[in-house]
């Protein structure tokens, strides 16, 4: 059994400038993560509010007059010997930043931010800032126009994430929906994964989300390097944390982990519910997607326990249902 140990929480500013480049700080030598590149701030102490903690830190870090604004997402993540809880906070500001403990700082343009070697917990936040917070996945087609239809209204509304999913479909009938279905995504430049299938999904030039049954398949590790090497997105099904750090070790960028809620698709599974969420997300550091019984309208939820955002069947198809 895991003792308990306290959770320390930490609030980090994402500060931009006039060309929304983000300001990143590089950890000083002899502490933890030194080099380490990370969004300013520090620990909030006993007493303190978290938004006077990230006022004191980037006074005394950075010499600016911080307003704290809206919250990103919160992150619980454990490191060795430790649990953070990494609260990312959006900050507008006064005067000019400076390195006053001798730390590098970086503007850098969002898009690039992944090139900076960041801490576990900082990959959930920058997945937070620059990656959709929706993922779509498809019911089975009943009618091959329809389901079409819904995917283009679906996209319309803004989904750039979408997993192309069908179980008991024709192979031939269900190539031909994939292909319709990646020229509708690339059109919007969405981004689209294909549930299960390996092969099919490299011959269509697309990603692969893996069912969890997957995950535990040894013989799949060759295929996988494979499709990240022709640059193509791998994502998995999770349940609990056992295949969180096994998507992990496959190589995912993104995965999905739920059921939260008991749902119609899975009928008599208990959802694990937001706190259990958390608790399990701090194993990895991936982002990841809440899923079951959950819509739009959960994402700030979702945000708040360290989630990406929420996949969805129902709660993100036009009509909300197949
Ligand atoms: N500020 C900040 N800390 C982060 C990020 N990501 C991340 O894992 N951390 C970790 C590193 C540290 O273990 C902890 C923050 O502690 P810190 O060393 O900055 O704390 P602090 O500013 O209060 O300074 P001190 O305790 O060294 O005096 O959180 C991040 O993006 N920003
Ligand atoms: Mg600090």
């Amino acid at each position: 059994m895991v003792v308990a140990m306290k959770q320390i929480h930490v609030v980090a500013g994402v500060i931009r400038d006039a060309r929304g480049r983000i300001l990143l700080a590089r950890r000083t030598e002899g502490r933890d993560l030194a080099g380490l590149w990370e969004f300013p701030g520090g620990k909030v102490e006993a007493g303190e509010s978290p938004e006077d903690a990230l006022i004191r830190e980037l006074h005394e870090e950075l010499g600016i007059q911080a307003t704290v604004g809206a919250s990103l997402i919160r992150v619980p993540q454990q490191y060795p010997g430790k649990r953070l809880l990494l609260d990312a906070r959006h900050v507008e500001f006064d005067g000019v930043p400076e390195g006053l403990d001798g730390q590098a700082l970086a503007w850098v343009p969002q898009g690039d931010l992944a090139d900076y070697p960041m801490p576990p917990a900082d990959v959930p936040v920058v997945a937070a800032l620059t990656q959709p917070d929706r993922y779509l996945v498809t019911p089975a087609p009943g009618d091959d126009e329809a389901w079409l239809t819904s995917l283009a209204d679906a996209l319309a509304h803004g989904v750039r994430r979408v997993q192309l999913r069908a179980r008991d479909v024709e192979a031939r009938r269900w190539r031909g929906l994939v292909a319709r279905a990646v020229a509708l995504s690339r059109r919007v430049g969405a981004e689209v994964l294909l549930n299960g299938d390996i092969a099919q999904a490299r011959e269509a030039g697309i990603g692969v989300h893996l069912r969890s049954a997957q995950l535990h398949d040894a013989a799949l590790q060759a295929s996988l390097d494979d499709m990240r090497a022709a640059g193509h997105a791998i994502a998995a099904s999770c349940h609990d944390a056992g295949d969180l750090q096994r998507a992990e070790a496959l190589g995912c960028s993104f995965v999905v982990l739920g059921p939260l809620q008991a749902t119609a698709s899975h009928p008599g599974q208990p959802g694990i519910g937001w706190d259990a969420f958390s608790g399990v997300r701090e194993h990895v550091s991936l982002p990841i997607y809440a899923i079951g019984g959950l819509a739009p309208v959960d994402i700030a939820d979702a945000r708040t326990h360290g989630a990406q955002g929420i996949a969805a069947i129902r709660g993100l198809w036009p009509g909300g249902n197949a």
